[in-house]
């Protein structure tokens, strides 16, 4: 009940803030509609009784209060309608752009790794859209629960005992609700499958797999998972409905017997002449206004659960996605670094998982150097950026920022003064001006700026094959859109990469992987170039990931790591020399090229 109660609450105040005009407009049609049904009721009776004793004025004046009251019930309630409708338009924004806050505003990603994170959001995209209905709800059991109040007055007046009729509405609402709770635990138990056939239906539709989905003939066995994933999600549903409407139907059932035994109960009365053939006109209507009130009230407040839930879900992720900081958050960053980015003892295990898979790495990275990261695949290197950048924290040891940990440090102070491009770089369906321009958002109209960043990422020959420059929209979505290769689209990521043009951090994680080796080693030069200025500017440190050592050789200091440690760390000369596994590695590349 706690859930429901302060679920209307909410959804009271969500209306509110969203529009005070249309919330109180809603109101009062949606109160004044139901409440003339009860009041119809009582016109019904007396105006029978007006009829049977002939009085003819008295009886047309009840006749034309009745149709009066019939059009206020029947057209308020609609009125009501349109205003909770564009209400709810507005009040979903708030709840959308929670949704959005969370999964992406959080200081790291830990809680994106997480099963019941996963789960709770897959419940909360679906159960989102049902604000409309919800909305409806909350004005809806406003007006019945005044509506009910009225009839149970005119039932008391009649006779006492007739108030034991509302009171058969009991046993239906413990139904629907037990009926509603079953529903939702089946949500949660079949997120999983929801989510997976969901992820399946994505990937077999979408254009960006298509080719892949052909060429391996996948297409069937898509089809066959995603049938299976639906099928576990729809049995666990499908048996819940079934339950809960056998519930539902109980519950009315109990009611329906205390409905007839108070319409005998009056009649009797008036077979015996206690009671005016108005009275038992005035029960047998109100009986069945009891009786819609609470059919209604159950799906009404079945709704209403239902969005208690839903924002009661929102809470807690809220929650999950808090970090406790287990030390102050009281520094900023510093304007330029001195000395450098510096891990101690660091040892990484992902959440939820029970391997470590960076353990005790110690390493300088001096202020104005140029950093390069080689490893095998798994070797932890993706897993070391994303800690320098603040996504995930340490397990156990610290990253220090110029000697200040980077825990104190706030993730949005430090994100502004990071840079990264990804590996896995995202095809943002914007104009390309945009696409490079969301690098720095500050900065995002200013076309002298994209064009410096294009230029520094060597995208200079991208931009030339398109039909409007900048302003050419790209993707697939649209009729319009331009579609770009690999390569050209990781161009433009790089772009964004380099917008911001003094990090005190600039990561590059493989993000030439799509590019050919000259265009990579182009781009390096011109970027070391760049970074000389940096590093007299603002000391930054460019750190990359790639496994081309033709690059990787141009860095001031490598770090090689295996298995998540590190193994050696030094100049390509430094460590040729040593020959050690770079040397390996190193040689084995420039055999294959020879
Ligand atoms: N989100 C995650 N949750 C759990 N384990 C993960 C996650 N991401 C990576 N791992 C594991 O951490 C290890 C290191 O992964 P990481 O991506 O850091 O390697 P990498 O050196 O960058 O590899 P590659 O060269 O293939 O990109 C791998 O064993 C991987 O399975």
């Amino acid at each position: 009940m706690r859930t429901t109660v302060s679920g209307a609450w909410r959804l009271l105040v969500i209306a509110w803030r969203a529009n005070r005009r249309k919330t109180v407009a809603a109101t009062v049609l949606m109160v004044a509609g139901t409440v003339g049904n009860p009041l119809l009721a009582l016109v019904m009776g007396v105006m029978t009784d007006a009829v049977v004793s002939g009085q003819v004025g008295a009886a047309v004046w009840y006749g034309v209060a009745a149709a009066v009251l019939t059009i206020v019930s029947l057209t308020f309630a609609h009125f009501s309608q349109i205003f909770y409708t564009e209400l709810a338009e507005l009040a979903e924004i708030p709840v959308v752009r929670d949704l959005i806050l969370l999964s992406n505003g959080s200081d790291g990603i830990e809680h994106q790794e997480r099963a019941e994170y996963a789960d709770e959001l897959t419940v909360l995209q679906r159960e989102s859209r049902g604000l409309i209905g919800a909305l409806e709800s909350m004005f809806g059991v406003l007006g019945l629960s005044l509506a009910a109040v009225f009839t149970a007055i005119l039932l008391a007046g009649l006779n006492p005992v007739l108030l034991l009729l509302p009171l058969a509405a009991v046993p239906p609402l413990i139904c629907g609700r037990w009926a509603e709770s079953r529903i939702d635990r089946a949500k949660t138990d079949t997120a999983e499958p929801t989510r997976a056939a969901l992820n399946l239906f994505r990937l077999s539709t979408s254009a960006r797999f298509a080719g892949e989905l052909r060429v391996f003939q996948l297409s069937d066995e898509l089809r066959r998972r995603h049938m299976r994933e639906w099928q576990r999600a729809s049995r666990g549903l499908v048996r819940s409905y079934g339950m809960a409407a056998a519930v539902r139907t109980l519950g009315q059932v109990i009611f329906g017997l205390a409905y007839v035994g108070a319409v005998l109960l009056v009649v009797r009365e008036a077979i015996t002449g206690r009671r005016t053939i108005g009275d038992v006109v005035l029960v047998i209507v109100l009986a069945t206004q009891v009786n819609q009130q609470v059919t209604a009230a159950v799906t009404l407040l079945a709704t209403l659960q239902r969005m208690g839930s839903m924002l009661r879900r929102l809470d807690f992720v809220r929650e999950l996605v808090k970090v406790d900081y287990p030390v102050p958050v009281d520094q900023e960053p510093p304007a330029r670094l001195t000395s450098g980015i510096e891990l101690q003892d660091v040892d990484f295990t992902y959440p939820g998982t029970g391997d470590p898979v960076l353990s005790d790495v110690s390493l300088s990275l001096p202020a104005g150097s140029s950093v390069a990261i080689v490893g095998e695949n798994g070797a932890g290197k993706t897993t070391l950026v994303k800690l320098l950048c603040g996504l995930y924290r340490p397990t156990t040891g610290q990253i220090l920022v110029d000697g200040t940990d980077l825990r104190r440090i706030p993730a949005e102070s430090w994100r502004r003064h990071l840079s990264a491009g990804f590996q896995d770089f995202v095809r943002f369906e914007l104009r390309a001006g945009e696409v490079v321009g969301l690098g720095d958002v500050s900065r995002m109209g200013d076309d002298g700026a994209i064009l410096g960043a294009l230029s520094r990422a060597q995208g200079g020959d991208v931009l030339a094959r398109l039909e409007h420059g900048l302003d050419t929209q790209l993707g697939t979505s649209y009729t319009e859109g331009t579609e770009l290769s690999g390569g050209q689209w990781q161009k433009l990521a790089l772009g964004r990469a380099l917008m911001r043009e003094a990090p005190l951090l600039l990561v590059l994680d493989e993000p030439t992987s799509a590019l050919d080796p000259q265009a990579e080693h182009r781009l390096f030069e011109s970027y070391a170039q760049q970074a000389s200025q940096l590093r007299s500017s603002t000391g930054a440190i460019t750190l990359f990931v790639s496994h081309r050592f033709s690059t990787v050789r141009m860095a001031d200091l490598i770090i090689v790591l295996r298995d998540g440690r590190v193994v050696e760390s030094g100049s390509h000369d430094e460590l040729m020399r040593r020959g050690g596994l770079y040397a390996d590695l190193f040689s084995l590349q420039a055999e294959a090229y020879r």
